[in-house]
């Protein structure tokens, strides 16, 4: 198995895409519309963010969950016992946000929102006639007005050297929600995990978009497109000094939609929060 990046203008590009959904969990596109000067000025002013004492003043909402995590509270992967190297901030257009990193970031809230919206209508339209009767209403509805939509700007720092033994950047997890859009870190160390159970390099040509499905997509689709498992390695050598910085954006799909006979979006998303310990 290997990831194949795919040009998003090419005129086969949504069967492609959707192939690669279907074999690997995973598709990366180049060429696509987001802009790449808008993820950079994001990475250099929220890696300035990271750096700075401000981000105290941020710390999380408990209740609400948007705001700043310190990488002492950082999640711990499911069936994990050691806690990711990371801290990150939560954003939702109507949390907490520092004032100058607003405009751009709710501006590519926006713009991943709506490529994400489109990349739905290509996998609905390139499913299969039986797992498109599973959706109980077209895929890019799910999303639209959602405010669950979650996008996380995540900040590995340097290693140290003084990490738990075993701890790594991102352990093995599959995410909760439909779809995530990522673009590519400035940093490697994204990995998926093959049918073979080898651990393959996303390609992360920097400007690339990947996209995986989440659980509820696969859920959605009665398995037929895989949440597969992917980490985010620790850095070697000369990079050990480098901060890497990545910003997925976990499409949620309205809290009411029904995704299978067993689940609506709200009650799997609380029954995994509950796995998790964060509710
Ligand atoms: O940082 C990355 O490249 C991936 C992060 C990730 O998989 C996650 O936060 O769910
Ligand atoms: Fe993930």
């Amino acid at each position: 198995m290997k990831l194949e990046t795919i040009d998003y203008r090419s005129p086969d590009a949504a069967a492609q895409f959707v192939q690669s959904l279907r074999d690997t969990g995973f598709g990366v596109l180049s060429n696509h519309p987001i802009q790449q000067s808008l993820v950079e000025a994001i990475y250099k002013d929220w890696y300035e963010f990271f750096q700075s004492g401000a981000k105290e003043e941020f710390r999380f909402n408990p209740e609400t969950q948007d705001g700043f995590f310190p990488a002492d509270v950082s999640e711990t992967a499911k069936g994990h016992s050691v806690k990711d190297i990371k801290e990150y901030y939560h954003v939702y257009p109507w949390g907490r946000i520092p004032e100058s990193l607003r405009a751009n970031i709710l501006a590519y809230y926006d713009h991943a929102n709506q490529l994400a919206a489109e990349l739905l209508s290509w996998v609905e339209a390139h499913s299969p006639d039986e797992v498109k009767a599973l959706f109980t209403e077209p895929l890019p509805n799910m999303i639209d007005g959602s405010h669950k939509t979650l996008l996380r700007v995540l900040h590995y720092p340097p290693m140290k050297g003084d990490e738990e033994p075993g701890a790594i950047r991102a352990a093995a997890h599959e995410d909760i929600n439909l779809l995530t859009v990522l673009p590519a870190a400035n940093e490697p160390g994204l990995q998926v995990k093959a049918k073979d159970g080898t651990w393959l390099d996303v390609p992360s040509d920097f400007g690339n978009i990947i996209i995986n499905i989440g659980d509820m997509l696969q859920e959605a689709s009665g398995g037929y497109f895989p949440s597969t498992s992917h980490r985010v390695i620790n850095p070697e050598g000369m990079d050990k000094t480098k901060s890497r910085i990545s910003l997925p954006l976990f499409l949620h799909p309205r809290p009411d939609v029904v995704l299978s006979e067993r689940y609506t979006a709200d009650s799997y998303l609380m029954e995994r929060l509950r796995e998790l310990g964060v509710i």
